[in-house]
């Protein structure tokens, strides 16, 4: 087990989201800063989209007789009082030093690692509100399984986090149903951590100073190399050197349970897109499944996904992607497997097609305010390829988002998918 040595300091963390995945990875992130009293203090906090939220009567917490059962509560008191979160993650119990706050920037102002784990449609909105609340010197660690798009451009979103916030951000992803980790069954994740050479430790001195643990002295303007390849000159604040090194070895300790195996690696972009792109072809997959097709098609809407993710990683992440993290790490092939086995975008879209009605509305009715991003990460990617004019180099991407705007017939998917290069 990680031991960095006495430090005057503790990384304090935050949890930026509270829902199936982000209620999980708080659970397993409380469960090791309690472990490692060394190096993090206990406390946990996370932050709640507040809603108002009663028990629902499947749940053991149910009891006619109690307030709690019969009137709808803030989300956050029903957490803080029975330490479950009977709306994203019902029925598993949650370490005490969980604290929900409902308060976003009361919730990250002391945190040194911020963990972000939401949908990704609202990441931006909310680092909008978190500017200037945060400390300098934090570090992040997105869970998002997105990508950033905007009209011609493509950004992971640890990087677009990282340029709002003014600090670096890795990223976490893997073959994780949420639900099967919060039981404490195995599965396993890759965790990205890649920071500017200036994050190796301690303050840069002024000249004949002393180094001081002020800001003044740890900010500087450092050269970043981004996933694209691009050098650009970021202003960075590095840790205080009275805090543990945040380096792999401390991203393992935070992350690693028994139940949950984590292997650390520098290919931000390749774990990223890996998560990103997999909830299209899990859509893809769901939709053969819901036409009886068998799985000796969904292994060939998987085969063809990978090597269009491999593809895209190489074509627009060429600099820095290492094409083997999407074969041999957590976060590529086997997070594509179990996504295309029961993840979310998986079984709504095989209900969709078994029921004739539109993912969107099984989205609704099904799964209590969770949300996919597979649907909405399809319609991004699909207007990215489209506006490099590359649609056509990723059938199975651009016909899955096709298929789903009913501008091509699912049942055709076999030809439109048929002897691409995807090499
Ligand atoms: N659930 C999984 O099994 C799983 C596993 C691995 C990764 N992921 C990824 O983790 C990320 C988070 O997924 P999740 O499963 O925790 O979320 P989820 O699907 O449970 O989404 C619901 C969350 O969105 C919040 N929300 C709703 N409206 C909001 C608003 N206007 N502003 C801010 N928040 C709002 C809700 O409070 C809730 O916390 C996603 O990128 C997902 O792909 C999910
Ligand atoms: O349920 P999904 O489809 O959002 O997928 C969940 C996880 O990403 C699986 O690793």
């Amino acid at each position: 087990m990680a031991t960095l040595g006495a430090h005057e300091q503790k990384h304090k963390v935050t949890i930026v989201g509270s829902g199936n995945w982000g209620t999980t990875i708080a659970k397993v992130v409380a469960e090791n800063t309690k472990e490692h009293p060394d190096l993090f203090e206990s406390e946990v906090q996370m932050w709640v989209y507040e809603e108002q939220v009663a028990i629902p009567e499947a749940s053991k917490l149910y009891d006619p007789s109690s307030k709690y059962s019969t009137e709808k509560q803030k989300l956050t008191t029903l957490i803080n009082h029975f330490h479950e979160n009977v709306k994203y993650l019902p029925n598993i119990a949650l370490p005490h030093n969980i604290v929900a706050n409902p308060s976003l920037q009361d919730s990250v102002k002391e945190a040194t690692i911020l963990v972000f784990n939401l949908p990704h449609q609202f990441i931006g909105g909310l680092c909008d509100q978190m500017k200037g609340s945060i400390l300098p010197y934090a570090r992040g660690v997105s869970c998002i399984k997105g990508v950033d798009v905007s009209s011609e451009d493509i950004n992971l979103y640890s990087e677009s986090i990282g340029k709002k916030l003014g600090i670096y951000v890795g990223a976490l992803s893997g073959a994780n149903i949420a639900n099967e980790v919060a039981l404490e069954k195995f599965s396993e994740t890759t965790v990205a951590y890649d920071p500017p050479p200036m994050d190796s430790r301690g303050p840069t001195p002024k000249e004949g100073g002393t180094p001081r643990a002020s800001e003044l002295d740890l900010t500087k303007i450092t050269e970043h190399k981004d996933s694209k390849g691009l050098t650009s000159k970021v202003r960075l604040t590095a840790q205080p050197p009275e805090l543990p090194p945040l380096d792999h070895q401390l991203m393992h300790t935070l992350f690693h349970r028994p139940y949950f195996h984590v292997h650390v690696v520098s290919d931000v972009a390749g774990v990223s897109l890996s998560g990103a792109l997999k909830n299209i072809v899990a859509v893809a997959t769901g939709f053969v499944a819901g036409l009886d097709w068998g799985d000796n098609a969904k292994a060939a809407i998987m085969r063809v996904g990978l090597l269009e993710m491999r593809k895209f990683g190489k074509m627009f992440f060429e600099n820095t992607v290492r094409t083997a993290t999407f074969t041999e790490e957590s976060a590529g092939v086997a997070d594509l497997i179990t996504s295309c086995m029961s993840g979310r975008n998986y079984r709504c879209a095989k209900m969709s097609v078994e029921r004739g009605v539109s993912i969107a509305e099984v989205e609704k009715s099904e799964l209590n305010g969770q949300m996919l991003q597979g649907t909405s990460t399809a319609k991004e990617v699909y207007g990215f390829l489209k506006a490099r004019g590359k649609e056509n180099e990723f059938p199975l991407l651009t016909s899955t988002y096709r298929i789903l705007q009913g501008e091509a017939k699912l049942e055709d998917l076999p030809d439109l998918i048929a002897k691409p290069n995807l090499f």
